[in-house]
């Protein structure tokens, strides 16, 4: 793997090229751009990229003078030749985000038939007790490595209850018919939704209890209103509270995914910060292996300043487990000692710029 950002947030230009090392380790000082690496790698998969930012704000300065280009060399399988994407934004459409699959445009759905990613960020660290959106954003990365399909389905059920809002919203009587097939198509795509997510649940779940006592506390998951199948006559009956609220109130996009701390038998959100982080490497940790093992595919891993309030019994079980995987992790971190010993490709990042150890 080889990964190129230009013009992106603090880097002009910087390049790495670590190959297939199983591990990638950057290191430096506060607000040398670090993250910004991880960030630029994360929007080789689908989404927002792992701040969630608008993508005016990626390029240099806000993107006054230009756009940002990421490339990367991905190695599928070995035997198999890379693969080159490039993403990119122009200084004329700042929010619209540009993909080339081995030089030939491409939508940017198609990143999911390359690249699975999951990451671990100090934002996270909170994440049992913040939103629900926050916890089914995380659960649909989650769901995306496992069902490709997982991303079109959510961009045509919120397509549809945006429609759906409009519609019941407007200041002149909304068309019945027009109402109903707007929520058949909420209907289809809500129950695909949340059949992926429930699937996705359970086989984690499933994976999670089998898992041998170890450093890491197990977490419990549960998905809340896992049935969706009475979605149209629950829609149809809200019409009146949904024009009042200006908002479907019904439907697995106000689904939320509970995780219980299983070995003290407490939500997670009462677990201490450290015990909460735990839990969610746990988690983040076996959904890889179910990953590995159901789709051949070995997600690549962003964790973002996620050893330094290990103890270093865990620090050692994480680097085990991960290496254990056989697939790559990109590590961040300000202290160079807690990563010893790792077999790594190591980046020193200074001020936008790369430095190789
Ligand atoms: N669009 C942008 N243009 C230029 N610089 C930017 C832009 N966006 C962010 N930055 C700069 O990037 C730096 C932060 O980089 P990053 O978050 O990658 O740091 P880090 O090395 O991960 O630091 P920490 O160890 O504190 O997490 C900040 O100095 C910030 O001002």
């Amino acid at each position: 793997m080889s990964l190129e950002l230009r013009v992106f947030r603090n880097h002009g230009h910087s390049r790495l090229a670590p190959g297939a090392a199983p591990f990638v380790l950057l290191t430096g000082p506060n607000g040398a751009g670090k993250t910004n690496v991880l960030e630029a790698l994360s929007l080789l998969a689908v989404g927002r990229g792992l701040r969630g930012s608008p993508l005016s704000q990626m390029a240099a300065n806000g993107g006054a003078q230009a756009g940002f280009t990421v490339l990367a060399e991905l190695l599928p399988d070995p035997g198999l030749p890379a693969i080159a994407i490039a993403t990119a934004t122009r200084a004329d459409a700042p929010e619209r985000r540009l993909l080339k699959i081995n030089g030939a445009n491409a939508p940017l759905s198609a990143l999911s038939d390359w690249s699975s990613q999951l990451w671990l960020t100090p934002a996270m660290d909170r994440l049992f007790a913040d939103t629900a959106s926050a916890r089914r954003r995380f659960l649909d990365r989650l769901v995306l490595a496992l069902s490709p399909g997982h991303a079109g389905h959510a961009t045509r059920y919120e397509a549809a209850m945006r429609a759906r809002t409009r519609l019941l919203t407007a200041d002149t009587p909304a068309d019945p018919a027009w109402l109903a097939a707007l929520e058949a198509q909420m209907a289809e795509h809500g129950a695909a939704l949340a059949e992926a997510r429930a699937t996705a649940v359970s086989a984690l779940g499933e994976a999670l209890a089998a898992q041998a006592d170890g450093p890491f506390p197990r977490p419990s998951l549960a998905l809340t209103d896992a049935d969706q199948s009475a979605l149209p006559d629950r829609l149809r009956h809200a019409r009146a509270a949904d024009k009042a609220a200006g908002r479907a109130t019904q439907g697995p996009h106000r689904q939320d995914l509970a995780v219980t701390h299983a070995d003290k038998a407490m939500p997670a959100a009462l677990a201490s910060t450290g015990e909460q982080k735990a839990l969610l490497i746990s988690i983040l940790l076996a959904h890889a292996e179910l990953v590995a093992a159901r789709t051949g595919r070995l997600p690549l891993l962003l964790l973002d300043e996620a050893v330094a309030h290990l103890d270093p019994g865990r620090r050692a079980a994480l680097f085990a487990r991960l290496a254990a995987l056989g697939g790559q992790a990109w590590l961040t971190g300000t202290d160079p000692l807690l990563f010893e010993g790792l077999e790594a490709a190591r980046y020193t990042v200074s001020e936008g710029a790369i430095v190789t150890d």
